[in-house]
């Protein structure tokens, strides 16, 4: 059993298409944020963990950690980049909780940043892709929006479902970007929007599918003592009760019924026994809703519906501000963005803002327990997270 491990602080830059800072002065600044949030200074910090995808591909830049950590003037610290695909920011945050629960570090940052929107669409739609199998996927022309097109078949004729019924997910996502103060669509979307929207790959729509967009999120994680001190100096802070990762095939074609995420499955479980908890304690849920075929099936693999009833648990009265169980309460990678490598940060910093009642006009009322899913590919790995309001 390690040490227990708390989130002390959040920093997040708007979500969107950033024209002037580059991938280290993003991830920096916001970084900086997180660092002030806790009340913390530079020196405080000994490690940086930091989760990207496609700087190699897109910016020419490789090392974030380094140039991270460089740009924010933490000198000398240990600096370390994870890739995960779509799950890099949470493949960030689980070293950084493996950093303090082993002991190694008090205090960590964890950033995750990706820069996307500079590039030619087509050249970042196929380095998205190669998050999928190049075997039978990328390398035959497949891309996210022509996988996921195809899931959503699949479960629409396996469970005799309707595309329409998937609206309620979109809804849910953009009302909630309104007024997220970071989220990058802000339009509000209603039933005939959703079913007028321009079909991507058929059945997918244009409001089925998150955009493409730059961020830069962190997080300071610290432990027991850590935790005190900053309550005592008047610091909110949550405890990580569970942080577990599972995976799975990386060609849907392997997986034994592609209409169920294994992989989210075990996660969901695996963080559910650590914490000592069920669905049913669960009082808000960011899920990895790249796609609202994903939306759906996550609500199954964590529990909260049966498998083939996802989509009804889409109305206001589930999923909203003030409903059963509160999702994309900032708007979710649908509509806040999905800036790949920085969402999994995205989605603790939310969960930490919700649960230490700094929600503002998104708080979900009485958020006490909060769970965070961020998924690599097709959820060829999902990472869990359990948060607690201390
Ligand atoms: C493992 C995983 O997580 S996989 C997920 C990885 N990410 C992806 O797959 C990204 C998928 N998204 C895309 O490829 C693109 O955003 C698309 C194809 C959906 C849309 O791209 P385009 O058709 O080129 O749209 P474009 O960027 O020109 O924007 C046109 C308008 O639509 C809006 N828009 C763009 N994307 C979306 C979206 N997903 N939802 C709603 N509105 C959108 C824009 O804001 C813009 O509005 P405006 O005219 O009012 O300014």
């Amino acid at each position: 059993m390690g040490k227990e491990v708390f989130v002390l602080g959040v920093g997040m830059m708007p979500i969107g298409k950033q024209k002037k800072l580059c991938i280290g002065r993003m991830g920096a600044a916001s970084l900086t944020k997180a660092i002030e949030d806790a009340g913390l200074e530079l020196d405080d910090v000994s490690a940086l963990y930091t989760g990207n995808m496609m700087a190699g591909q897109l910016c020419s830049q490789q090392l974030v950690a380094t140039i991270v950590s460089n740009y924010a003037g933490l000198t000398g610290v240990e600096t370390i980049t994870a890739e995960g695909a779509c799950g890099s920011g949470a493949a960030a945050a689980r070293m950084g909780y493996m950093a303090v629960a082993s002991g190694c570090h008090k205090i960590v940052g964890v950033c995750g940043v990706e820069k996307m929107t500079h590039r030619d669409k087509e050249i970042t739609t196929q380095a998205l892709a190669t998050a999928s199998y190049r075997g039978t996927e990328s390398g035959k022309g497949e891309t996210f929006l022509t996988l996921n097109a195809q899931l959503m078949k699949r479960y629409m004729s396996t469970y005799n479902i309707p595309s329409e019924r998937f609206s309620g997910f979109s809804i849910n996502a953009h009302k909630n970007a309104l007024s997220g103060p970071h989220a990058m669509l802000k339009k509000p979307v209603v039933a005939d929007d959703y079913n007028a929207s321009r079909i991507i790959c058929e059945p997918l729509r244009l409001l089925d599918a998150p955009p493409i967009c730059d961020g830069a999120a962190s997080i300071i994680l610290g432990n027991k003592d850590m935790a005190k001190s900053c309550i005592n100096s008047g610091i909110p802070v949550t405890k990580i009760l569970a942080s577990s990762v599972a995976s799975d095939e990386l060609a849907l074609a392997q997986r034994k019924n592609v209409v169920r995420l294994a992989s989210a499955e075990v996660s969901s479980n695996r963080a559910y026994s650590a914490a000592g908890i069920g669905p049913k304690h669960i009082d808000i849920f960011e899920p990895h809703d790249a796609y609202t075929i994903m939306t759906a099936l996550s609500l199954e693999a964590a529990g909260f519906a049966e498998h083939g009833t996802g989509t009804e648990f889409s109305s206001e009265q589930k999923i909203g501000l003030q409903g059963e169980l509160p999702i994309c309460t900032f708007g979710g990678l649908k509509a806040r963005g999905h800036p790949v490598g920085a969402t999994g940060i995205y989605q603790i910093a939310e969960c930490f803002l919700q649960l230490t009642q700094r929600a503002g006009e998104n708080q979900v009322h009485n958020a006490c327990i909060g769970m965070t899913q961020n998924f690599s590919g097709a959820a060829s790995v999902a990472f869990t997270n359990i948060l607690e309001a201390c």
